[in-house]
């Protein structure tokens, strides 16, 4: 009956209905978001209130950590960031979402879609948490003591060949590098090596550099994705045509990128060794050390899809970041010639030979160029933006406020690492802070240490933190034994700010970030000297 009286409008007037429908439902949700809803009385600019599309659009535009400093900066220590969401900027905040094992929080909605296209959850985007306790027992073996010590060699290998590289002529400068290039083909190097066993030499020759450089776009690409308001439709998509065509190269190359990953589970002949025992295979890499191991507490073991997915994470979420924050270590020391002078000095006043550059008690007596490392994680802060946690039921509680169950909260890293309470003068590069010392008390080391996070902390920290402050240590160590560096004197604004960019990128000594979870970034260009040590 219904039908058949519809049918004598005319459908013009029914659409006319459907709109006027559809605006007052958009006004009524608009009303109560501003008014009633739980997070109402949280400041915040009405736009972030009303809706998740201004955060989308940062996601898209790379400035995301720029906003939550704005924002942060304006409104104080809570911002009401969308409609759902809040972001803190405290050290107290950061210990109470991130910290502790029993935090009433799970990872967010935006993790499902960021991995999935590789079949699986990963250690990473796993928001159970149930499994992921599991998957993170389960992966143990790969980030051991043992797995690092035994993985060293392979590491100092790769680096040196790097060195070998870039190394210039006998006398004066050679040519110009860009750092972000060859740290992105060096990290990708060290993580092939160490995740697959693979020597994919793409500092030397072209061949595999287009799935080096596919890493960041492809993050770049699902960052905003994933926090379009239905990606949960998108998600079947992400291994199909239609998708390459809208995300283009970097899509096809992250495919071939998880294609390549399938490969080098299937190749280990999975069924068979999970039946036998991998001991026998002679291989240390990360894969293998996982490939048959499964969790003793549950007897859980994963699938080839879930090796898959993991194998790629340990490859994207390892070979990134590293280079990214070793092109930023590089920048601030090539901007700071006295940090860099000091670092070179202990460096090699530390070592007899670039023979003797390995882990142990001397690479730790570097706490100069250790404290370079930190300072700039600092300033470069590794994920910059917001890593959302769900509240869950019965709510949690966050400096003094009720946060109500299915909120989602979160600490931005590069807002935190940027506010003078933790970090007097904090736009200037200072190792020093880092440093006990006549200038430094202790209590501001401490507090300093508190509000750091470049690999999160707790339950859900960076699972290759070790390793990568290994890998970075050996980095710096080999490369200011072996040359003197330098901002190339032709091209000396690569990677830095300016007066013409966007509000929040004026500043020319600061390294700039282009938001991807990690973060896109160039330059600078620099050359290399043989050291006189040599
Ligand atoms: C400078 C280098 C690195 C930085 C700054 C960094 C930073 C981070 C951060 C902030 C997270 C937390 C992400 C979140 O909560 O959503 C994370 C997670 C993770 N990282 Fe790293 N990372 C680095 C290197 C590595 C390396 C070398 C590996 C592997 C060999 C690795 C593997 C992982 C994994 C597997 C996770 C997921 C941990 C979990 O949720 O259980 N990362 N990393």
């Amino acid at each position: 009956m219904a039908l058949l009286t519809l049918s004598h409008y005319p459908s013009s007037l029914l659409l006319l209905y459907g709109l006027a429908g559809w605006v007052a439902y958009v006004i009524a949700v608009g009303i109560y978001r501003v008014t009633l809803h739980p997070l109402a009385k949280y400041p915040g600019p009405i736009r972030y209130k009303l809706s998740g599309w201004p955060l989308l659009w940062q996601a898209f535009k790379g400035n995301r950590h720029i906003w939550h400093l704005k924002d942060h900066e304006k409104y104080g220590p809570i911002v009401r960031i969308g409609p759902n969401t809040l972001s803190f900027n405290t050290e107290t905040a950061l210990s109470t979402i991130y910290g502790p094992r029993g935090a009433n929080v799970k990872k967010g909605e935006w993790y499902k879609t960021f991995d999935i296209a590789a079949g699986a959850y990963s250690s990473f985007t796993e928001t159970d948490r149930e499994k992921h306790a599991i998957k993170r027992r389960w992966l143990s073996p790969a980030f051991s003591a043992e797995s690092m010590k035994i993985n060293e060699p392979v590491i100092i290998n790769i680096i040196e060949r790097f060195c070998d590289t870039i190394r210039p002529g006998k006398e004066g400068w050679g040519q110009s590098w860009n750092a972000t290039d060859i740290m992105t083909y060096l990290g990708f190097d060290i993580m092939g090596a160490l995740v697959f066993g693979c020597d994919f030499r793409t500092v030397q020759e072209e061949t595999n550099r287009d799935l080096a450089e596919s890493v960041l776009p492809a993050s770049q690409f699902l960052y905003w994705v994933s926090y379009l308001p239905l990606a949960v439709l998108v998600r079947p998509l992400l291994r199909t045509k239609l998708f390459e065509i809208a995300g283009g190269k970097p899509v096809v190359d992250n495919n071939r990128l998880i294609d390549y990953a399938n490969e080098q589970v299937k190749s280990r002949g999975i069924e068979e060794i999970q039946e036998k025992g991998a001991s026998g295979h002679g291989r240390k890499d990360l894969l293998s050390r996982v490939i048959d191991n499964y969790d003793k507490k549950t007897g859980w073991r994963p699938t080839q899809a879930e090796l898959d997915t993991e194998s790629l994470n340990m490859i994207n979420a390892g070979a990134d970041p590293y280079s990214g924050t070793m092109a930023g270590v590089i920048f601030y020391l090539v901007h700071n010639r006295a940090s860099l002078e000091k670092a070179t000095a202990e460096v090699r006043s530390t070592f007899d030979s670039p023979d003797d550059i390995v882990n142990g008690s001397k690479l730790n007596s570097c706490v100069y160029m250790y404290a370079c490392i930190e300072e700039a994680l600092r300033r470069i802060s590794g994920v910059p933006s917001h890593l959302p946690r769900e509240v869950l039921s019965g709510g949690i509680t966050v400096d003094g406020h009720h946060i109500p169950a299915g909120c989602v909260v979160g600490v931005p890293a590069y807002a935190l690492h940027h506010t003078p309470q933790y970090y007097p003068d904090p736009w200037s590069f200072t190792p020093e802070r880092w440093i006990e010392s006549d200038t430094t008390p202790r209590e501001s080391v401490e507090l300093a240490r508190k509000a750091f996070c470049p690999f999160s902390i707790g339950m859900r920290q960076c699972s290759g933190r070790n390793i990568a402050y290994l890998q970075m240590k050996l980095t710096l160590a080999h490369m200011l034994y072996r040359f003197d560096m330098r901002l190339d004197p032709d091209e000396p604004g690569r990677g830095c700010g300016g007066p013409d960019m966007e509000e929040g990128r004026q500043r020319k000594d600061e390294f700039q970030l282009l938001d991807a979870f990690g973060f896109g970034r160039d330059g600078p260009m620099v050359q290399f000297k043989i050291a006189q040590t040599n």
